[in-house]
């Protein structure tokens, strides 16, 4: 896989095939490509040569948008738009609230959704046809503001009212919300503290069961209890085994890495 035809293949000669709801967790040093592997199973890149299939079925077949149904990524920074909660956990207003609510709970977000944000909301802003620019100032007196808690808790443009942390357990809500075959956490834990991103291991773990996980992570205490990982060097996976055997070898590219990460 290359991004560009002028470009050296960012991706070269990888086979692997994973198992149903295996958890995998894949390594390797800035630059190995790792984020470039979750590209080309999100067909953002199409493959150079080769092909990826899942359950049987060659992607490059198979209908773009329901391709990326089938898959939820929890990026390294989560992009969230300006709206409620409930329409970024659920933007197709396809769940019920019994359903959202479970899935903030289960993602241990009910606590950021306790305090208000006030929202400034214009009656004549609301209605666009008597909207004018000029009476902007005087809507801005008039307008009342509400304070949303629970589902209505407002998400400022691009979610900049909440650090990448918490913009991350958003983004993995959603994904326990969308309950899709594939999750890919993408550096997904990488702002929580030691703390956090151990009970949201575990809440991985348990929540996404029934679903194939690929975890990308710069710190190998997130990946240790997958149960195959991935290392990759240079746009190649050099090694693909359990962490037990990777370390029981004390040459792995694995090893290496937990003590250059240990020093
Ligand atoms: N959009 C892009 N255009 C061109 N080259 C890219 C692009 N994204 C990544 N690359 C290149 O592809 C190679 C693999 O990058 P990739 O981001 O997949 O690595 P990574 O292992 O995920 O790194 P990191 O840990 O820093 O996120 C690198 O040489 C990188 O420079």
């Amino acid at each position: 896989m290359r991004y560009r035809p002028e470009l050296d293949l960012a991706i070269r000669n990888l086979s692997l095939s994973t198992r149903r709801f295996e958890k995998i967790g894949i390594v390797g040093r800035t630059g190995a490509g790792k984020s470039s592997l979750t590209y080309a199973l999100m067909r953002m890149v199409e493959p150079a040569s080769g092909y990826i299939r899942i359950d049987g079925v060659d992607i490059s077949t198979v209908d773009l948008q329901d391709l990326r149904t089938q898959i939820s990524v929890i990026p390294q920074d989560p992009v969230l738009f300006e709206g409620t909660i409930r329409d970024n956990l659920d933007p197709a207003h396809e769940y019920s609230d019994e359903q959202v609510w479970s899935a903030i709970h289960a993602g241990q977000l009910s606590h950021l959704l306790d305090t208000p944000t006030e929202v400034f909301v214009s009656e004549d802003i609301a209605d666009e046809d008597t909207f004018d620019d000029d009476d902007l100032d005087d809507d801005f007196q008039k307008g009342p503001w509400i304070e949303g808690v629970g589902l209505n808790k407002w998400v400022d443009y691009g979610g900049s009212n909440f650090s990448i942390g918490q913009r991350q357990l958003i983004s993995l809500c959603r994904a326990l919300l969308w309950r899709r075959k594939i999750v890919i956490l993408d550096e997904a834990t990488a702002s929580m503290d030691a703390k956090t991103d151990g009970i949201m291991q575990d809440v991985i773990r348990r929540e996404f069961e029934e679903c194939t996980v690929l975890t990308i992570a710069h710190r190998l205490n997130t990946v240790m209890d997958s149960d195959r990982i991935i290392v990759m060097d240079q746009g190649q996976v050099v090694e693909f085994d359990t962490p037990q055997n990777l370390l029981l070898n004390s040459a792995s590219h694995f090893s290496q890495l937990v003590r250059s990460k240990a020093t």
